[in-house]
């Protein structure tokens, strides 16, 4: 009876040592060893802080940035990411910082970010343990390895140009109800105040929701919404909400085009996704450009706003391209201007400022060896405002530095971002340049705006760089 008894507390004390070796080398030991590998192999990094890392000082710095706006001005790193702003200006490039116990290593030289960018099986993607994230950490973004090169395969006719151009009607109907909605504002004046962030929130959900679910676009864009407040989670999935209200031809035009049938007969269709991965992708559709794409359209606006010679050179392009035509396919790769406005925008406000990869074994990148579990951070914002690669006048707006296109102006290096690189490159770049051509074609032929004395300059991640404040302009009726 006794030896039981010592037995007992023998294992009982083993597994207690053991569980406490393993939890203290989790959040101390084993970052403490990664620090100094890193120090070693010449990185300069924060030191490591038990369990939070940098994530009490990120929030700190963060809640104090965009306490209150800013003065215009396109210099926004030191609100929008006022941590990275101060360890990069302390700690210069060759950085590390700490997400909780996770090490970030950032990575700024261009020859670095293409190989890292290149080699998506080696440095993988990493999805986030938010439950936010979980809705979006669903289909293409979130699948890995040979699972991703098939699907990508799959879906990545669905934007080829050619099918683009169908969706140029619904990108069409979506900005008429915009403008309508602001010439009804507009009917007993010639000018007036508007905030005009919340309408292309509404004009890019509706651009998606209608190219998805065709002229069921609104329920559609019904369960999206329901979705994005997390009501999936007690039962409501797209699936079982979509199918009775709707007919099959409505649904996934974008994706499935004409193997829906397939779909419905066989379970999955001849390329091999099944109905549920099919709309796993198109949730995946409305998470990931809906909010990147309200930001293209919104910061173009306010940039327009702030530089009428650009708005009258873009309008100006609108009225020899189109004259009193319909926008179409055609003459929207005809708008030169209107391009290198949208190239100019994204770079000083890139929707997306940074992006992530993982590597999971110890690994050598240039001329780092780097530990198993290490993050690596590409920071898109900051390489957009780095004096270094765009010269002294990196924060004024000069869409003309990209009239030779971009390669001329990056000389070919990879530090212009807006949509990642390398194979797994934003899938939907086209759709939104599309979309934001439409709707600048269709808003400068009908207005002429300007920043409202009560915009307040606010730029900040929520979560991509938005403005936190709206974006109050004063729109004439021309
Ligand atoms: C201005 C608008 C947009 C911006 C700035 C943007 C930005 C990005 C970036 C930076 C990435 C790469 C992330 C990484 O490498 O970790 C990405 C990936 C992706 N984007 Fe976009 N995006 C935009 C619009 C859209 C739209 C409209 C859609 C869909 C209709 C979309 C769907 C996706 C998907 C599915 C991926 C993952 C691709 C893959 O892993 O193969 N995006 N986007």
């Amino acid at each position: 009876m006794e030896i039981t008894t010592v037995s007992c507390l023998l294992v009982v004390t083993t597994i207690f040592l053991y569980l406490t070796w393993r939890i203290s080398n989790w959040l101390w030991f084993k970052p403490k060893r990664i620090e100094k590998f890193l120090k070693v192999e010449g990185l300069n990094g924060s030191p490591y802080r038990f369990i939070h890392g940098d994530l009490k000082e990120i929030e700190q710095m963060t809640i104090e940035a965009i306490s209150k706006p800013i003065n215009i001005t396109h210099d926004i790193v030191p609100r929008v990411d006022p941590f990275l702003y101060k360890s990069i200006t302390t700690l210069g490039k060759n950085c590390f910082t700490w997400i909780g116990t996770t090490p970030v290593v950032h990575v700024f030289e261009p020859s670095t970010i293409r190989e890292v960018l290149a080699k998506y099986k080696k440095y993988d993607k990493q999805m986030s343990d938010n439950p936010f994230a979980s809705l979006i950490s669903t289909g293409l973004i979130a699948v890995k390895g040979g699972e991703w090169d098939q699907r990508r395969k799959i879906i990545n006719p669905a934007f080829h140009m050619e099918k683009l151009k169908h969706m140029v009607p619904a990108f069409y109907m979506s900005c008429s109800e915009m403008i309508d909605n602001w010439l009804t504002i507009l009917s007993q004046e010639s000018s007036c105040e508007v905030d005009v962030w919340p309408y292309f929130r509404t004009l890019s959900s509706d651009a998606i929701s209608r190219t998805s679910f065709g002229s069921s676009f609104k329920e559609g864009k019904k369960i999206f919404e329901l979705q994005k407040e997390l009501i999936d989670l007690i039962g409501l999935s797209l699936k079982s909400a979509y199918i009775p209200g709707t007919s099959h031809d409505d649904l996934l035009g974008i994706l499935l085009d004409s193997n829906y049938k397939e779909i419905e007969q066989h379970g999955n269709n001849s390329f091999g996704l099944s109905m549920d991965e099919v709309i796993e992708e198109c949730k995946l559709f409305y998470f990931a450009g809906q909010e990147t794409t309200g930001n293209l359209l919104v910061w173009t606006m306010i940039l327009l706003g702030q530089h009428p010679e650009w708005q009258t050179r873009a309008r100006e392009e609108v009225l020899r391209v189109f004259g009193d035509n319909k926008p179409d396919i055609n003459g929207l790769s005809h708008l030169k201007d209107i391009n290198i406005i949208l190239n100019e925008v994204l770079r000083l406000y890139p929707p997306v400022g940074y992006f992530t990869r993982i590597i999971h074994d110890e690994n050598k990148l240039g001329k780092l060896t780097l530990p198993a579990g290490t993050l690596l951070q590409i920071n898109s914002l900051y390489l957009h405002h780095d004096k270094d690669i765009w010269g002294e006048d990196v924060n004024e707006f000069k869409p003309e530095r990209f009239s030779q296109g971009v390669s001329k102006v990056t000389n070919g290096k990879t530090v212009y971002l807006p949509f990642g690189g390398g194979p797994r490159i934003c899938i939907g770049q086209n759709f939104s340049i599309l979309e934001a051509k439409m709707a600048f074609a269709m808003i400068l032929y009908r207005f002429s705006f300007e920043i409202s004395p009560s915009y307040s300059h606010a730029p900040a991640y929520m979560p991509g760089v938005t403005p936190q404040f709206g974006a109050h302009l004063i729109l004439h009726k021309l």
